[in-house]
C-alpha cells in the first residue's frame, strides 16, 4: 500500500421492502427487494498505522464485517458519514464495501472481488443481505431481482424523473440480526407480496406505496408514529419507515415545507440525492 492515505467514497442504501434468501454459500445468500441508493454516502480513509483501528465519525468503533476484512492489517480506518450506524442506512455494508475497495491494492483481485468480499463479510456477520450488491451494482431506485453477491445477484435500476430529494429522519437503532430474528417470518411473507406487486408496475410511487404497506405489516410503522406522519404526508411523493429511518421522496418545490416540519417533529433531518456506482 502507498504511504499516502487511500480514500474511497460509496453511496448508502435504504431498503424499502425485501425478502431474505439463505444458502450455505454466502455468495448465494442475499435478498430480493427494492431500495434507494443515495448520496452523499460515506467516505473511508485508510492509512498505515501500528495496528488495526477503526473510527466512525471520530469515535473508535467496532463494525464486525469491517473487522472481518481488515483486522489483520496495520491500518487506521477513518469512516465519515452524516448517518448513524445501525439505523437502517446500510451503513455496515457501505463501510465493508468502502474498506474492501480501499484494500484492493493489498488484497489483490478486481473491484468485483472486493465487493464480493464485502458481501460475504456482511452475510457472515448478519449485518446485511442485499446492501452491498445494491450499492455496487445498482443506482437510484435499485431492484434486486435475484439474490446474492455482486455478480451472482441481479439488480435492475430505475431513474425516476423530476427534481427529487430523499429526506430522512433518524428514529432509532435496531440491529439487522435482531430484525431478522424477531421479524423474519413476517418479512418473508410480506416481502414476497410487496415484490410481486411491485414488479407489476415498478415506479418511485409504487415503491413508496408498497414499502409503506410492508413497513406497517411488519411493525416498523405504527401507532403514535403514524399520527406524527400525518402533517408531512401531504407534501411528499411518498414516505415509509425502514428500521430506524423515516424516508420520504420530496419534490424540490415542497422541500422548504417538509424540512422544518420533519426537523420539528423528529429532531434530525438528512438530505440526499439518488445516486449510485452501477459497477455490474
Ligand atoms: N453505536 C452503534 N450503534 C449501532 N451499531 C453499531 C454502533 N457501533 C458499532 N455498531 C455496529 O455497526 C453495525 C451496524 O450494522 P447494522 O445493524 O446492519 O446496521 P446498518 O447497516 O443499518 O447501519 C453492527 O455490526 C454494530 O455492531
Ligand atoms: C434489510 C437488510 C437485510 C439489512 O439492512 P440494514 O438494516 O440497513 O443493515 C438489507 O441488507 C437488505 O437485504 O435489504
Amino acid at each position: 500500500m502507498e504511504a499516502e492515505a487511500v480514500r474511497v467514497e460509496v453511496p448508502l442504501h435504504i431498503t424499502g421492502f425485501f425478502r431474505p434468501y439463505f444458502s450455505e454459500d454466502p455468495l448465494k445468500t442475499g435478498s430480493t427487494g427494492a431500495g434507494l441508493v443515495v448520496i452523499p454516502g460515506l467516505l473511508c480513509e485508510l492509512r498505515r498505522s501500528n495496528g488495526y483501528k477503526l473510527f466512525y465519525n471520530g469515535v473508535e468503533t467496532r463494525i464486525p464485517p469491517v473487522e472481518e476484512i481488515a483486522r489483520s492489517f496495520n491500518m487506521m480506518i477513518d469512516i465519515r458519514s452524516n448517518v448513524p450506524l445501525g439505523a437502517g442506512y446500510g451503513a455496515s455494508g457501505a463501510s465493508a464495501l468502502a474498506v474492501s475497495l480501499a484494500l484492493k491494492g493489498i488484497l489483490g483481485g478486481s473491484e468485483l472481488d472486493a465487493a464480493r468480499r464485502a458481501h460475504v463479510a456482511e452475510v457472515k456477520n448478519m449485518t446485511g443481505l442485499g446492501d452491498v450488491t445494491a450499492i455496487f451494482c445498482g443506482e437510484q431506485l435499485a431492484i434486486r431481482t435475484k439474490p446474492g453477491a455482486p455478480g451472482v445477484g441481479k439488480v435492475v435500476a430505475i431513474r425516476p424523473s423530476g427534481n427529487i430529494w430523499i429526506v430522512t429522519s433518524d428514529l432509532g437503532v435496531m440491529s439487522t440480526r435482531k430484525m431478522l430474528e424477531s421479524m423474519g417470518g413476517k418479512i418473508e411473507i410480506y416481502g414476497k407480496d410487496a415484490m410481486d406487486k411491485f414488479m407489476e408496475n415498478p415506479s418511485l410511487e409504487s415503491f413508496f406505496c408498497l414499502s409503506r404497506e410492508f413497513s406497517e405489516r411488519i411493525g416498523f410503522m405504527r401507532g403514535e408514529l403514524v399520527e406524527k406522519l400525518k402533517s408531512i404526508e401531504k407534501n411528499v411523493i411518498g414516505l415509509t419507515v425502514k428500521k430506524g429511518v423515516l424516508l420520504a421522496a420530496v419534490d424540490d418545490g415542497d422541500l422548504s415545507e417538509v424540512i422544518p416540519n420533519m426537523r420539528k417533529i423528529f429532531g434530525s433531518v438528512h438530505l440526499f440525492r439518488l445516486g449510485g456506482m452501477r459497477r455490474c
